[in-house]
């Protein structure tokens, strides 16, 4: 399927965006482009867990998932911001199917580092097929990251490489991350454009850390001859598609005129 769209929605911004920014997926949609929304709600998580006395970490962006830690980040992904996500696409006149990783076969996942991570899980496999067919129905399938594993155990998938890996397995066109920063900063100047080897360097440097590392590793991993370039920008000041990208950093694999090999 051409012209298919995957926008990450970043929890540090979800509860910040406008219903213009519904309304361009939608209006994205009617123009016979096929976006996909894939969200975290990493902030949410925290907030319940939080409630619950229930302590956790980060490790390289990355959160420490026990068997507690995990079942709160379910209800919170499955239960509440992914209805939320629907809710709005529907209140913006769209059609909006909410899924987790597990309905469907949707995202297969193996464990990353069980001694180091717990329940953390990278994808292995998309059904791409489930996805196509809603999209072919002009439904938008809207995504939160708990994956399964052959034996049914789920785990907790960061958002980021959840959507990377839907965008991979899809061929899609774009990918955009919308978080709560303006694009990759570096001495507080949003970068324009940045290749492989620029982020390979602002990691080494200190220039990219925490909830950035996700982002770039997986932008990097989801680049291909269909997606030369992923985008990062800000959910503050974003609508997507028709209206234009008002600003941001695009990652490219490498300097101009080199392709993705
Ligand atoms: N070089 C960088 N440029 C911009 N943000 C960065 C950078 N390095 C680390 N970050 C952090 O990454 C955060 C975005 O990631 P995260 O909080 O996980 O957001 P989201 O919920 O949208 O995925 C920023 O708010 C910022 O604190
Ligand atoms: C393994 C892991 O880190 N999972 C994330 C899933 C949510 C997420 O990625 O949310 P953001 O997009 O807001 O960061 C977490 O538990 O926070």
């Amino acid at each position: 399927m051409k012209d298919i769209i995957v926008i990450k929605c970043g929890g540090s911004t979800i509860s910040e965006l406008s219903e213009a920014f519904f309304q361009s997926v939608v209006a994205m949609q009617k123009s016979g482009k096929h976006p996909i929304i894939v969200h975290g709600g990493g902030p949410a998580i925290n907030q319940l867990l939080e409630k619950l006395d229930i302590q956790s970490e980060f490790v390289d962006g990355l959160r420490k998932t026990t068997a507690d830690v995990l079942e709160t980040a379910e209800m919170v992904l499955c239960g509440k911001v992914n209805k939320q996500i629907v809710t709005s696409l529907q209140q913006a006149n769209g059609q909006a199917v909410g899924l987790s990783g597990c309905d469907g076969n949707l995202l297969q996942v193996q464990a990353i580092n069980e001694e180091k991570l717990g329940y953390v899980g990278e994808p292995t496999n998309v059904n791409t097929e489930l996805l196509i067919s809603l999209m072919e129905k002009q439904m938008i399938p809207v995504i939160a990251p708990i994956g399964m594993n052959e034996h049914g155990t789920h785990y907790n998938v960061n958002a980021d490489s959840a959507a990377g890996a839907i965008a991979k397995e899809l061929g899609a066109e774009q990918l955009v991350f919308v978080t709560d920063v303006d694009g990759i900063l570096k001495d507080g100047q949003c970068l324009e454009k940045v290749t492989a080897d620029e982020i390979e360097a602002f990691i080494e440097d200190g220039t990219i850390y925490g909830g950035m590392l996700p982002k770039v590793r997986a932008a990097l991993n989801a680049l291909t001859e269909t997606l030369q370039s992923v985008m990062i920008m800000n959910g503050k000041s974003t609508t997507v598609g028709q209206y234009g990208y008002v600003s941001g950093t695009t990652i490219v694999k490498s300097a101009v005129g080199q392709s993705v090999s």
